[in-house]
C-alpha cells in the first residue's frame, strides 16, 4: 500500500513529511514544514482514501499525530482528500430533536469547562462570529463591535424588554444592559454557562436588569411580552424538523411591532449535500452532535411562515473565518494550560475543530448570516428606518 501512496502523495507536491510507526521518514518535498506521524500501519488505510472525517477521527483516537502550523495540517489533509478521497454521497436522515436529545448535545458542547472556554475566549466569552469593521481588530474589540452591531441593528431602546435566546455565557444580555438600558431575559441549555453568566451578572451589578435562566426554546414564554428578540449562534442546534417550530416560538415571544434577529451558520447548498471533504461529518460526529445546517433560503421560509417578515439580511462569511483563526491560534498558544482543564482527546478534537472551521469560512463551504424580520402590527404596519444609516453611527 506504501508503494502506491508515497507516488500519489509525491504529486501533490505538498510541504510534509511523513513518519511511520516503525521510524521510517518520509518527505514528499524538500524542507517540509508539517509531520504526519502515523502511529500503526491501519493509517495507510485510511490515507489511501482520505477524508477530513477519517483523518480528524484518527488525530482525536491518538492513532495520528501531527507537528507543524494546524493552518497548514489542515490545509494538507484537504488536498489530499481532494486529490485521493471520493465525496461519496452521503444520505443524510434529519435527526429527530426532542428535549431529551438537545439538552444532551448541549451539555456534551458547552459543559466541557468554563476554564477551558475562557482560556481563548474574549474576556466576554462571546461565542459566535465576531465583527471586524476595519479587519485589524483585535478579538476583543471585534467582539465588542458585533455586540454593538446586533444592538443598533435591533434598535434597543431604553427601558426596552429584550428576550436572548441561546444566551451563553451572558455577554450580549450584560452588554445590552449596560449600553443600551434594555432589561434582558436571557435562555441557555447549558449549566455551566448558566452559573458562570448569572455571576458575571451579579459581578457587574446587573441583577435588577439581566435574568438568565436554564429554559429550552420550546417552552419560551408565548404572550408577545418582549419588544426584541436576538438569537445568536442557537439555531444551528435546533435541526431542520423544528425550524418552522422554533421561528413560531420567536414570534409568539415578540410583540406586534417589534424585532426579531437570527444571526446563524447557513449551509452552502439548498439540499444539504456535504461540503468540505468529510469536514460536516467531523463536526457532527465530535463536535456539535445533532446539529444541523439550513440554508439562507430555507431559514428566511421558515421565518416568514411563522408571520414576521425578513427586512435585513447581512453575510459576515469573512468575519467568522477570521474570529475562528483568532480563537484557534489563541487556543494554540495556552495548550499547556488546556491540558491541565480537559481530556486530551476533547483538546483535540476542539483544536481540529477550530482550525477546519476557520478553514471551512475562508472556503465558503458554510456561510454565516444576521436575518432581521419583523412582526407587523394588527393592521400590518411596521416601522424602520429609511436606511441603515444609524446602525453605522460614530
Ligand atoms: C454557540 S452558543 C452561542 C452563545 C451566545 N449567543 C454567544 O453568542 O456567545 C449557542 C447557545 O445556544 C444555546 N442553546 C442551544 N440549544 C438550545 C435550546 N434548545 N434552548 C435554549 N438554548 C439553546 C446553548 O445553550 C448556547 O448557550
Amino acid at each position: 500500500m506504501l508503494a502506491s501512496l508515497l507516488p500519489a502523495l509525491r504529486e501533490l507536491d505538498l510541504p510534509l513529511r511523513l513518519q511511520l510507526w516503525d521510524g521510517q521518514v518520509f518527505d514528499l518535498t524538500p524542507a517540509p514544514h508539517v509531520t504526519l506521524i502515523l502511529k500503526d500501519p491501519s493509517l495507510l488505510g485510511e490515507l489511501s482514501r482520505p477524508s477530513l472525517d477519517n483523518l480528524g477521527a484518527a488525530y482525536v483516537e491518538g492513532r495520528l499525530d501531527l507537528s507543524g502550523p494546524l493552518d497548514e495540517v489542515i490545509r494538507i489533509g484537504d488536498r489530499i482528500s481532494q486529490a485521493l478521497g471520493e465525496d461519496r454521497p452521503v444520505e443524510h436522515q434529519p435527526w429527530a430533536h426532542d428535549r431529551h436529545t438537545d439538552a444532551e448535545a448541549i451539555s456534551y458542547h458547552y459543559d466541557l469547562s468554563n476554564d477551558f472556554y475562557r482560556l481563548w475566549l474574549d474576556p466576554d466569552m462571546v461565542y459566535s462570529c465576531a465583527y471586524f469593521e476595519t479587519g485589524t481588530e483585535d478579538l476583543q474589540q471585534a467582539q465588542q463591535a458585533k455586540l454593538r452591531h446586533l444592538c443598533r441593528k435591533l434598535r434597543l431602546k431604553p427601558g426596552e424588554r429584550l428576550l436572548d435566546v441561546g444566551c451563553g455565557w451572558g455577554g450580549l444580555a450584560r452588554f445590552a444592559a449596560r449600553e443600551f438600558g434594555v432589561e434582558v431575559f436571557g435562555i441557555t441549555l447549558s449549566q455551566a454557562q448558566l452559573e458562570l453568566g448569572r455571576q458575571r451578572v451579579i459581578d457587574e451589578g446587573l441583577q435588577d436588569r439581566v435574568r438568565l435562566e436554564l429554559l429550552d426554546y420550546r417552552d419560551l414564554p408565548q404572550d408577545e411580552s418582549f419588544d426584541k428578540v436576538v438569537s445568536v449562534g442557537m439555531f444551528e442546534h435546533v435541526g431542520h424538523a423544528n425550524l418552522p417550530l422554533y421561528c413560531q416560538r420567536l414570534f409568539g415571544a415578540v410583540r406586534p411591532g417589534g424585532l426579531v434577529l437570527n444571526h446563524g451558520i447557513t449551509a452552502r447548498h439548498l439540499d444539504g449535500r456535504p461540503v468540505g471533504h468529510g469536514a460536516g461529518e467531523f463536526i457532527g460526529r465530535f463536535v456539535f452532535p445533532h446539529g444541523e445546517l439550513p440554508h439562507l433560503v430555507n431559514i428566511c421560509a421558515d421565518i416568514s411562515e411563522s408571520g414576521l417578515e425578513v427586512v435585513d439580511v447581512e453575510s459576515l462569511r469573512p468575519h467568522y473565518a477570521r474570529t475562528l483563526e483568532l480563537w484557534s491560534q489563541r487556543l494554540d498558544e495556552r495548550l499547556d494550560e488546556a491540558r491541565g482543564l480537559i481530556p486530551e482527546r476533547a483538546l483535540r478534537i476542539w483544536r481540529v475543530y477550530l482550525a477546519g472551521c476557520a478553514y471551512g469560512f475562508s472556503r465558503g463551504w458554510v456561510n454565516l448570516h444576521q436575518i432581521l424580520a419583523g412582526k407587523p402590527r394588527a393592521d400590518d404596519s411596521l416601522e424602520l428606518p429609511w436606511s441603515r444609516a444609524d446602525i453605522y453611527r460614530d
